[in-house]
């Protein structure tokens, strides 16, 4: 079974020219999205993927960059394609998306009244390991954010640790890779400032190597690339390159 990676955007909230931080996940015979931000609509058009090409969709947290397509994604599916997307999201996180975000766009009387008219809803739990689409696996990690708000990191296939925008967690890296086999680390990083949501640049290379070599980049400001020497040998991943992903590396198609 082979896995592979393509960044819809790598960028932070407010990044332009890298998009919403938002990642298809391939395996052989399913593409699973992680979050649909506001670009997500536009990004998938450039590639040339339809909505329908999705197998499901999985949300990390309630922001913009990772929930903002979700209208045009449900209202596209609904109208257009005629089906429910199937929507994988911790059960904390449910009713907020309805009521706080997606009610006031999508809401219509006797026809739209809740997400499930829209969705097929998938509640997760953390700490428990499920197959969400063939060949690709989950377990939720609650990952602090902003508080009061939960937001859910991702350990994909047993050995990919995918950030959702969160604060430094040291202990929870290097404890998946010394005690769970974490072979790679997609995490989110902010360049400059103080990280009071994020996790700051700074607070990444003070990580051992050994976590440190398994780490690449994302959710960036569009000033990576004059910034992009301060990350050392941290490497960035790139929108829109489609990687295969092995062990602790991740290939670039040419
Ligand atoms: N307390 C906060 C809350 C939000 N923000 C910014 O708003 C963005 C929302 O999406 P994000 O990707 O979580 O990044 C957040 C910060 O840029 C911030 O900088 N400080
Ligand atoms: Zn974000
Ligand atoms: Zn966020």
């Amino acid at each position: 079974m082979t896995l592979k990676l393509q960044m819809l955007g790598t960028g932070d909230a407010f990044a332009k020219t890298y998009y919403n931080n938002n990642a298809l996940f391939m395996s052989d015979t399913a593409r699973l999205l992680v979050d649909c931000g506001t670009t997500a609509p536009i990004s998938l058009h450039q590639l040339g993927y339809s909505f329908q090409d999705l197998d499901a969709v999985l949300i990390t947290h309630i922001h913009a960059d990772h929930v903002g397509g979700l209208e045009e994604l449900a209202f596209q599916m609904r109208f257009v394609h005629q089906r429910r997307p199937v929507l994988y999201i911790a059960e904390t996180l449910i009713q907020p998306l309805w009521e706080h975000t997606l009610k006031g766009g999508i809401f219509q009387q006797g026809i739209i009244e809740s997400i499930n008219d829209v969705f097929e809803v998938r509640p997760l739990k953390p700490g428990k390991t499920i197959e969400v689409v063939p060949g690709i696996s989950v377990e939720l990690f609650p990952t602090r954010h902003i508080p009061g708000k939960d937001s859910y990191s991702l350990y994909v296939n047993e050995h990919i640790f995918y950030s959702a925008d969160m604060t430094f967690n040291p202990e929870l890296l290097n404890q998946l890779v010394d005690q769970r086999g974490c072979s790679l680390i997609l995490h989110e990083c902010q360049l400059q400032g103080r990280g009071e949501v994020h996790t700051t640049l700074d607070e990444l290379k003070s990580l051992p190597e050994s976590v440190r070599r398994r780490m690449y980049l994302m959710h960036y400001s569009d000033r990576m690339e004059e910034l992009r020497e301060s990350a050392g040998d941290l490497p960035f991943l790139r929108q829109h390159a489609t990687y295969t992903i092995m062990d602790d590396q991740l290939i670039p198609e040419p």
